[in-house]
């Protein structure tokens, strides 16, 4: 059974074709479409057994970006399927899922009805999300869909970790909490890693960095999430490409009252007019902001340093709240690629066990890699995540 998986981030598109009735389910094709809304986009589509193929050109939403990936899958010469009717079901990642969904579920109006009714909490995602699943709609009309949420795994904090301390009516009346997010990576690399490392999955401490344009750490216990830094929305927490992360609550308001901003115009500064992009004027792709690091630039080195800063304080805080650490996962676009990230955020915790390796960091990228030295007490590891096949597996398994 062939299975498409669209995984559409906040500034890009991954996608899979899977054949999940393969001896161990085929890849027959990946890739990603990146830079959406910025001047230039990208793609790269990698079909297994073929060349691969790039395009560079304007990719002004992700239903553009959807368009290019399908037109890919059935070119005569780079595609892997003569017509998208050999396509039996499409899995779609979807990043706020609230309290409705704590599993993955078959596409029906209702559940489309709900994903729309976290737009404005997920408004960078949840909208290319639905997007994704009505563009396939469209083109492939009764073909099963199947939602895979980035909140599901986040199930398991416990109420001490996802409440905030405002009035309780305001839980009460609107489920007024943190969610939390990526925990379909979270969740992948977590396991992957442990198994890498030797530990035992359902009995360790371990700590998730998922570090892309949207960023976001958890503490795994005993394998199941336990904390995690982003909240009620896709905003709080680490400081992100657009996303300004942890802040002040009052800080905002103050600039809302000063300014005579709209809660919503509040809410856009916030989630696209911030983080990186916002500190530097420059751009919220990290390897721009490496560049200008390279270069000097001073609010480039201000951006990235807090940037990296923040994450090694949630390492600390989550050791702290789980009472130490077996192992610490890097993974997402910067986290699989950045060695000056993992190294930096590594880098003085000798005192709580971990010995990272810079030699086993350098050139770390796209293979799974133990980064700590062999007698670390506290290992490290670079996984490279995979939620497409987490998706492919939810369909297959919701749809066979
Ligand atoms: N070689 C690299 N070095 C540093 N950062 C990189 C590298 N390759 C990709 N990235 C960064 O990864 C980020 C995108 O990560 P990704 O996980 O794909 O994001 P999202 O899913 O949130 O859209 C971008 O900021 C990009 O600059
Ligand atoms: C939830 C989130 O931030 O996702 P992404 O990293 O794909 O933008
Ligand atoms: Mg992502």
């Amino acid at each position: 059974m062939v299975i498409l998986v669209l995984n559409c981030g906040s500034s890009s598109i991954k996608y899979q074709v899977i054949d999940m009735e393969a001896a161990s389910s085929k890849v027959l094709a990946k890739g990603i479409v990146e830079r959406i809304g910025l001047a230039e986009g990208d793609l790269v589509h990698k079909p297994v057994g073929k060349e691969r193929f790039e395009l560079r050109q304007p990719i002004p939403d992700h239903t553009t970006g959807i368009r290019l990936v399908l037109d890919a899958l059935t070119d005569p010469a780079h595609g892997v399927i003569r017509s998208l009717d050999e396509v039996k079901a499409v899995g779609h990642r979807v990043a706020h899922g609230g309290e409705f969904f704590p599993e993955s579920c078959l596409v029906t109006e209702e559940v489309k009805e709900k994903i729309r009714s976290l737009f404005e909490i997920a408004p960078l995602h949840n909208p290319a999300n639905l997007e994704g699943v009505l563009s396939i709609e469209k083109v492939l009309p009764g073909v099963p869909q199947v939602t895979v949420f980035d909140t599901s795994f986040h199930q398991t904090i416990p109420a001490v970790n996802y409440m905030y301390a405002l009035p309780h009516a305001y839980y009460d009346k609107y489920r007024v909490r943190k969610y939390g997010f990526h925990g379909t990576s979270h969740r992948y690399v977590a396991r992957v890693g442990a198994e890498l490392a030797g530990l035992d999955f359902l009995r360790s401490k371990i700590i998730t960095c998922h570090i892309g344009n949207g960023a976001s750490v958890t503490a795994v216990l005993d394998g199941k999430s336990f904390d995690t830094s982003m909240g009620f929305s896709p905003l709080d927490g680490l400081v992100m490409g657009t996303r300004c992360g942890q802040v002040d609550a009052s800080a905002v308001t103050y600039i809302g009252e000063k300014e005579g901003m709209s809660y919503a115009e509040l809410n856009d500064m916030m989630n696209k007019r911030s983080g990186v992009l916002g500190l530097t004027d420059l751009s919220s792709d990290m390897r721009d902001i490496d560049r200008a690091y390279d270069e000097g630039d001073p609010r480039a080195i201000l951006a990235r340093d807090m940037h990296y800063g923040r994450i090694k304080k949630f390492v600390g805080q989550y050791a702290a709240e789980m009472g130490g650490v077996d192992l610490i996962v890097f993974t997402g676009g910067v986290g699989e690629n950045s060695e000056e990230m993992r190294e930096s955020v590594c880098s003085g915790l000798e005192f709580m066990g971990v010995k990272f390796d810079p030699a086993a960091n350098k050139g770390a990228r796209g293979v799974d890699k133990l980064l700590s030295a062999p007698d670390s007490r506290v290992k490290v590891a670079m996984i490279a995540t995979d939620e497409e096949l987490m998706i492919a597996t939810d369909t297959y398994n919701l749809v066979k």
